[in-house]
């Protein structure tokens, strides 16, 4: 059971990075788990998968029905089972979305519930792939536990890199416990490779690829399809299959 976080300043492609990661990991035998954990992403779109409801939803019919419920009721089963309604199962993947962020009421009770309820569900898989925010929002409440590695896309500007570095003393002084952490350069040009490679050094980061500029995926998004679907020899898809081979993961 592996867990890697993807995570970066908003913009910089994590999403799409997030995406084309799934899609090589799926050419192996792994179990693989995709969860959505940033609220503003839109990773089912890139994985071109049609989402419902949320676990948000669930914490939310949760708290409103808790009441109603016989006292008897064992509610963590009640919600584990909700949750397994929101688990999307593809062919070579399963998704999960967190969705919306808590609102004004006292979420303590749901969140702990949760937190037993995700510590079993990621044992089911041998690898999680989480796309969250820079904030590292369900990382830093607990609700997800174990982060083995984690993935910050930049887009190679040093502002991009500073924020790299800024989630890794955020990693440190939440504890996460996090074994290793990597960076990845997006949207990289012939022109701007050799200053990335620079600016990583001088900040001592791990870069574990570089994703070039691509015009394919650029025409994808904005015709609305989903990046997943991008040609295997597409320069982004094979930039993110390079990287996925040295990280082991397919
Ligand atoms: N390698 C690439 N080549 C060209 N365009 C790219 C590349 N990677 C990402 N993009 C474009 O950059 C934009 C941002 O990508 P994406 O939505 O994946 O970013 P994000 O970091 O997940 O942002 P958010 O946090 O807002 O979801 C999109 O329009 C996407 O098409």
């Amino acid at each position: 059971m592996k867990v890697i976080a993807i995570t970066g300043k908003g913009g910089t492609g994590k999403t799409a990075v997030a995406g084309m990661l799934i899609k090589h990991i799926t050419k192996g035998n792994k179990a693989l788990l995709a969860i959505d954990a940033d609220p503003d992403s839109n990773l089912p779109d890139v994985l071109g998968v049609k989402i419902d409801k949320t676990i948000g939803d669930m914490r939310e019919f949760m708290l409103q029905e808790r009441d109603k419920m016989p006292p008897d009721t064992n509610k963590e089963r009640v919600l584990e089972s909700k949750v397994y309604e929101v688990l999307t199962e593809m062919p070579h993947y399963d998704l999960l979305v967190m969705g919306r962020p808590e609102g004004s009421g006292c979420y303590c009770f749901a969140n702990n519930l949760l937190r037993g309820i995700m510590d079993r569900i990621l044992k089911n898989y041998d690898l999680t792939i989480i796309d969250t925010a820079a904030g590292l929002e369900h990382l830093s409440r607990r609700i997800i536990r174990d982060v083995d590695e984690l993935l910050v896309v930049t887009d190679g500007s040093r502002r991009g890199l500073q924020t790299a570095e800024r989630i890794r003393g955020l990693a440190v002084s939440l504890n996460l416990n996090v074994k290793k952490m990597h960076v990845i350069a997006n949207k990289v040009t012939p022109e701007n490779r050799a200053r990335i490679e620079e600016y990583a050094r001088e900040l001592k980061m791990d870069l574990v690829g570089v994703v070039p500029f691509d015009e394919t995926l650029a025409r994808f998004d904005l015709e609305g399809r989903p990046l997943a679907e991008l040609p295997e020899d597409s320069a982004a898809m094979r930039g993110v299959g390079e990287i996925a081979k040295r990280m082991g993961l397919y």
